[in-house]
């Protein structure tokens, strides 16, 4: 037997905060060596934080890595464990991204990616290239400051792994593991038998899945230990990295670390034999045949051991079973994480919501109270860093810290009911303070009609106008103008009151302006623009209303806010309106669609590449059992018009947290222009010759192809004629 110990690890990083990144680093190793790892693998861009962007481009975060990991080699950190440390490098004139790899206060070899991450969120070639001289390693000359530190000139710099005297490893940088041809194949044919990826990977609502497949793909017919690191946490964006740091041997999962959690560090270690690997690899034919005449992959040797022989004081660990979140649990923990890293880096008192006892702002107080059960419980399991913020950010004193989630939520989360005369039905009133009773948080309940008139008032003096709203006879302009006064004059409070609130109740600080809008209002541009969509933060920004309600209905028995059931199970509106016996207001009427329909059209133009005509053609096959083509015409033509109209709104839309693939989100994820043409010409007029061609012969588009979400299975050929 070979036994070899190894470690992984999730950590919050902070782009460009190089003492917290550099304190974590060291932690993960002290801890790895603790537990008798011979191997710490760290995530992706470690040193620097994954989400620098365009500071890549300046040599001092460059400059700043090294010296950090000069400080790492020269202390007894790398004794006895080789560690793959994740930092930008230039070599030349060119800046890689690398996984350096250290043993015994040594650098042993730097690896270069050499298949960059560049789409969806992802945009590494702005800042790195990829390494493509494949076929040798070349000598990479140290920095000048290094070179002397560590008494050594040069390092082999490329692809290749690294020939220890028991074993082979190699590192896979993170998108390689995805690319159509992973090394891992050649590498395994080439005796590699431990594999290290170092990750930064966001998270996304079920996509976790895909990413363990892949792992579990590479070492399930060919064998091998395969090492997973990610960040955790919000490290200085929209994304939150969601750690699940694993160790797969031979296609099972044998060590796998949270998901989301509060902690900064998380080390996940794994007792392999790599006789099992060995055992595999001979056992399969093709495999043999294809190393026996396998390109050479360069490599360097250590003359070292890693793995111990049998003993008894060493046991092997078992495969697990894959744990998995429900999509109702990502909601409330990978938003509630990333809100708290927010919260706590920001320098903020807390959070402000403006509340209306809606689907939306429901969900996302819903989720702010989910975050301070976690802090609750993350306390009470002894993580001293989770204590520490909570006791600054809460403004505790006297040895006191947070031990109640509803306490602690009193001091830290306002949230503010504005009525108007057409939202002040008592049942979204009731709903709103019954929610904030539930979740603990400081409740105001306030009328901002007097501030409305006065601004009708002011324009009546200007114009000699004074609007009506539709119901009472008033035009659209006026409708809206009506409308969009209530919502704007909400940002404005929401703003003030989180800015001046903590200063009448004596406290420090400033507290962040929550936003609640969702993904399918920001497809169709159903919000007023500046209005409490507006805020400093969206924790639901990229979710669906669909998804958003799921999540509502699991946390009412879940978080214990049972009030979210009867939230759920009201109709979407936006009251602003007045209510009449003969007229209120819904959502659903206003758009002219509903929810379940945006969920549908969000998907086809982002994941599916869909323009107007070949999504008029996927949703003919999916709807077509109920609706004819001219039927399915209007509806898409009345999506594009009011997307694209409404497509300005994007490039305003608060900061949220990413969750979903169809996110129309404009300043960093689904880049696309502001001002078209919304009556399409072109587009629409071949959407009308395919009606007149199918609908003439009254041709119903029976059997939707695919059920399921539909979507995929015709999208993705997209252009096949029905
Ligand atoms: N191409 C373009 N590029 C840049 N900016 C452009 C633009 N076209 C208009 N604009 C600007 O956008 C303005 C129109 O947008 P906006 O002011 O948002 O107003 P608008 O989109 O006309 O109305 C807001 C809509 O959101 C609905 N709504 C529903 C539910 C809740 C809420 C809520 O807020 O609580 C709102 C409301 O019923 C209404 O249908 C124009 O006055 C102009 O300033
Ligand atoms: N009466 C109100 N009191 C406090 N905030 C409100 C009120 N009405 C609206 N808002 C805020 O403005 C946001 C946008 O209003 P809109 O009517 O579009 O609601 P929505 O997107 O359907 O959300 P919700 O489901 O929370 O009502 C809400 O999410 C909420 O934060
Ligand atoms: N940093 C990367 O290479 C990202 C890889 C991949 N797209 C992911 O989300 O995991």
């Amino acid at each position: 037997m070979r036994l070899l110990k190894v470690a992984t690890c999730n950590l919050n990083q902070w782009a460009m905060d190089f003492d917290c990144n550099l304190n974590n680093i060291k932690e993960s190793i002290t801890r790895a060596k603790g537990a008798g790892a011979v191997i710490r693998l760290g995530p992706e861009l470690e040193i620097t934080g994954y989400g620098c962007e365009d500071h890549f481009l300046e040599l001092d975060t460059v400059t700043h890595a090294w010296e950090c990991l000069k400080e790492i080699l020269l202390g007894d950190w790398t004794d006895g464990i080789l560690c793959s440390i994740g930092m930008p490098v230039i070599k030349g004139s060119e800046r890689y991204n690398c996984q350096v790899l250290c043993f015994n206060r040594k650098i042993i070899m730097i690896r270069p990616k050499m298949w960059l991450a560049n789409d969806g969120n992802y945009r590494e070639l702005r800042w790195f290239t990829t390494w493509k001289q494949k076929d040798h390693l070349v000598d990479f000359q140290l920095p000048p400051e290094i070179s002397e530190a560590l008494s050594q000139k040069s390092v082999p710099f490329g692809y290749g792994y690294i020939q220890f005297l028991d074993t082979a490893v190699a590192a896979e940088v993170c998108e390689e593991l995805f690319a159509p041809m992973p090394p891992h194949a050649e590498l395994a044919l080439n005796g590699v038998e431990v594999f290290m990826n170092a990750n930064g990977s966001h998270h996304q609502l079920r996509k976790l899945d895909l990413r363990l497949h892949a792992i579990i793909g590479a070492t399930h017919t060919r064998g091998g230990v395969y090492m997973y690191s990610n960040h955790q946490g919000c490290d200085g964006g929209r994304l939150y990295f969601d750690g699940c740091s694993c160790v797969v041997v031979n296609g099972e999962v044998v060590a796998q670390g949270s998901q989301f959690s509060l902690k900064d560090v998380e080390v996940v270690v794994a007792q392999v034999d790599l006789d099992a690997v060995s055992s595999l690899r001979g056992s399969i034919s093709s495999f043999q045949e294809q190393a026996s005449c396998k390109t050479r992959v360069s490599s360097v040797a250590v003359s070292s051991n890693l793995c111990q022989s049998f003993n008894l004081k060493f046991s092997l660990s078992s495969p697990l079973k894959i744990m998995y979140h429900s999509p109702e649990e990502e909601i409330a923990f990978g938003p509630g994480c990333w809100l708290w890293d927010y919260l706590r880096r920001s320098g903020a008192s807390g959070f402000l919501l403006p509340l209306s006892g809606g689907a939306d702002s429901s969900s996302v107080a819903a989720i702010v109270g989910c975050m301070c059960q976690l802090v609750v419980k993350e306390i009470a399991n002894g993580d001293e860093q989770v204590k520490a913020d909570a006791i600054r950010i809460g403004n505790y004193s006297d040895q006191q810290f947070p031990t109640d989630s509803k306490e602690f939520a009193k001091r830290i989360f306002y949230t503010v009911y504005m009525g108007s005369e057409n939202s002040s039905s008592e049942a979204t009133r009731m709903r709103a303070k019954t929610l904030a009773d539930e979740i603990g948080s400081w409740h105001l309940d306030v009328c901002i009609d007097s501030v409305v008139s006065a601004l009708l008032s002011l324009f009546q003096a200007l114009t000699g106008k004074r609007l009506r709203y539709k119901v009472d006879g008033g035009s659209n302009i006026e409708n809206l103008g009506l409308q969009n006064i209530q919502a704007r004059i909400r940002m404005v409070l929401a703003f003030m009151l989180a800015s001046l609130l903590p200063w009448v109740h004596n406290k420090p600080g400033f507290y962040l302006v929550l936003g609640s809008s969702n993904v399918d209002e920001g497809l169709c541009g159903y919000l007023t623009k500046y209005d409490c969509s507006s805020a400093d933060i969206n924790p639901v920004g990229s979710i669906s209303k669909q998804d958003l309600r799921m999540f509502l209905q699991w946390a009412a028995i879940n978080l214990g806010y049972s009030s979210l059931a009867d939230i759920e199970a009201a109709p979407p509106t936006a009251e602003l309106e007045p209510i009449r016996s003969n007229h209120s207001q819904l959502d659903e009427v206003d758009m002219g669609m509903t929810y379940e329909e945006l969920s549908v059209y969000g998907g086809l133009p982002k994941i599916f590449r869909c323009g107007p005509v070949s999504m008029f053609k996927n949703l003919c096959y999916r709807w077509g059992a109920t609706l004819t083509p001219s039927e399915v015409a209007v509806k898409v033509k009345h999506f594009f018009k009011y997307y694209s109209i409404n497509r300005h709104k994007m490039t305003v839309l608060t900061p949220s947290y990413h969750a979903e693939s169809y996110s129309p989100e404009d300043n960093r994820f689904d880049h696309r222009q502001f001002l078209y043409n919304s009556r399409w010409p072109y587009q629409f007029r071949k959407i009308d010759q395919l009606v007149k061609e199918f609908d003439g012969d009254k041709v119903a588009f029976k059997g939707s192809v695919g059920g399921g979400n539909g979507m995929g299975v015709v999208a993705a050929s997209s252009g096949g004629d029905p």
